[in-house]
């Protein structure tokens, strides 16, 4: 084994169906590899239809008694899976880190984050409240209730391994509901690491199943079945727009939390010393792979030439290599195909007069390391204006005035996450209102909370996870008209 944990069991090979640890029916695996080291970590089960809807039957089993459960005995198994999870902190933090390549204080940062969902919605579980209404009628009452949504089913990225599904299963079984998790073929073991993890903490069988294998064959069970009443995905657009398609003949409730084109305003009264910090937190955190990441940063003119020498010399001093060696603040991208995508985006910009400020190129380091980069001159005919980076790459835009910044952030299809450094209030409370996104980091490049409500508007998708809202998405609400 190459990864040496305190707890070895939690190093999963099987999935998790029904309570119990299977192998795929016909015994076909999944490789999982460092993407660090190219080194094999693992072999995953790669399991299909038939195990999908085997998963499906023990959900819908399931369903019965968990629901029929209090919000408090809900609440205490959430408890205890939180107090399970910050336990383990530093195994699942190194699963993660030699699967994903984060660095391992973003990992550990990750698991703190991913536990924090779940110690909410077990707060939560107990605050899904009803009403009354007013009647029009004399001789009747009308009283609202919430009940849970039924079977659900999360599809979920590598580049948030814990956080993405924890901010699904944890609302989902807080409301009542049971559900089933499909990972990312990358990063399944932390998935069966959480699965374990839930298992111990008294999560009946059938309530939460992981199954690893095919998107397809797996999300297609999935999206078809009836008896699967909600979608929850995370991930790209282009596959948001797939499986939505596929869950409208059984017309289920979705949560589709989709790619994002986050622009970064630097305006000239903001303050660049803390402009830069959230910069470099929003922009090179996970390596420039998340959705919220600031994919553009425009910057207005009485303040660029002073915001980029402070910003090259921020990102000269990153630490780029295996993520799980002290020091090293930038790992490698998830894979070949990911640099690829990023040395194409470079590539267009260079050719239609981008310049590279620092950066530019892979690593040294070989394998999928890309050096942090800044580009500028970069004008909003070139690729990289349009579209998701997901690499360690800050295409810098200049403007003159507040409503030309207004004008090219808001020209995207995308709508998740803005920010913007400003320190009128005039200014600010007209940016916040024009911008036409879901999440809106005001002097803050961290926005990410368990306690808001986390989601997009456009082509980023729909529905919020987190905050209050986060539950909502896993109840119906209930009409009763009582005649007395
Ligand atoms: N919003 C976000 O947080 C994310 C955005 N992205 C964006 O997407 C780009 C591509 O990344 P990628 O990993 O390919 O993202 P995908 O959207 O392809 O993958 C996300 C999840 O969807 C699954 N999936 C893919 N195709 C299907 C399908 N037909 N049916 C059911 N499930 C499916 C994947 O499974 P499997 O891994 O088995 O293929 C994975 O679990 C990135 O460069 C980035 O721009 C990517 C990840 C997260
Ligand atoms: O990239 C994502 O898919 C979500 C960003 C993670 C977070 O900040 O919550």
């Amino acid at each position: 084994m190459l990864l040496k944990l305190r707890d070895p069991s939690l190093l999963k090979n099987l999935c998790l169906i029904d309570g119990q640890w299977q192998t795929a029916d016909a015994g076909a695996t999944l490789d999982v590899h460092n993407p660090a080291t190219g080194e094999l970590l693992a072999q995953v089960p790669k399991m299909g239809e038939v195990e999908t809807r085997r998963a499906i039957d023990a959900a819908q089993q399931a369903f019965v008694l968990w629901k029929a459960k209090t919000a408090d005995q809900r609440s205490a198994v959430l408890q205890q899976w939180f107090a399970l999870l910050m336990q383990h902190q530093e195994d699942l933090a190194q699963i993660m880190t030699a699967e994903q390549g984060k660095p391992l204080a973003e990992s550990r940062g990750e698991i703190a984050y991913a536990a924090s969902y779940v110690q909410w919605f077990a707060e939560e579980a107990r605050r899904v409240y009803g009403s009354t209404v007013p009647s029009p009628w004399g001789n009747k009452k009308i009283v609202v209730t919430k009940e849970a949504v039924g079977v659900c089913a999360a599809i979920t990225p590598w580049n948030f391994p814990a956080a993405m599904i924890t901010r699904k299963v944890a609302p989902a079984l807080a409301a009542g509901c049971t559900i089933i998790v499909k990972p990312a073929q990358q990063t399944p073991l932390s998935a069966l690491a959480l699965a374990e993890l839930a298992q111990r903490a008294g999560v009946p069988a059938g309530v939460f199943s992981v199954l690893t294998g095919s998107a397809r064959a797996i999300g297609g069970v999935l999206t078809a079945s009836p008896v699967v009443r909600k979608l929850t995905f995370t991930g790209s657009t282009e596959v948001g727009r797939v499986l939505a398609a596929q869950c409208a003949p059984t017309l289920k409730k979705m949560s589709l939390e989709l790619g994002g084109n986050a622009p970064f305003i630097v305006f000239d009264d903001a303050d660049l010393d803390a402009a830069v910090e959230g910069a470099m937190a929003s922009k090179y955190r996970n390596t420039g792979q998340t959705c919220v990441c600031a994919n553009r940063l425009l910057v207005q003119d009485g303040v660029y030439e002073a915001f980029m020498q402070k910003l090259k010399t921020a990102v000269q001093a990153l630490k780029v290599g295996n993520g799980a060696e002290d020091g090293i603040t930038q790992g490698p991208l998830i894979d070949d195909a990911a640099v690829e995508k990023v040395e194409e985006l470079v590539g267009e910009a260079l050719a239609k007069g981008a310049q590279v400020i620092t950066g530019g190129k892979r690593s040294a380091l070989g394998r999928s390391f890309y050096e942090p980069t800044i580009l500028g001159n970069v004008q909003s005919g070139m690729r990289i204006a349009k579209e998701e980076v997901f690499g360690p790459v800050a295409p810098v835009f200049r403007f003159t005035s507040e409503q030309e910044a207004i004008r090219m952030a808001n020209d995207t299809e995308f709508g998740l996450a803005a920010y913007f450094y400003a320190r009128d209030v005039g200014r600010v409370w007209r940016v916040s209102e024009a911008l036409e996104y879901g999440m809106v980091g005001i002097n803050s490049g961290i926005i990410s909370t368990a306690v808001a409500p986390f989601g997009g508007v456009k082509q980023s998708g729909l529905g919020r996870e987190g905050g209050a809202a986060g539950i909502e998405e896993y109840v119906s609400t209930k009409y009763l008209c009582m005649g007395y």
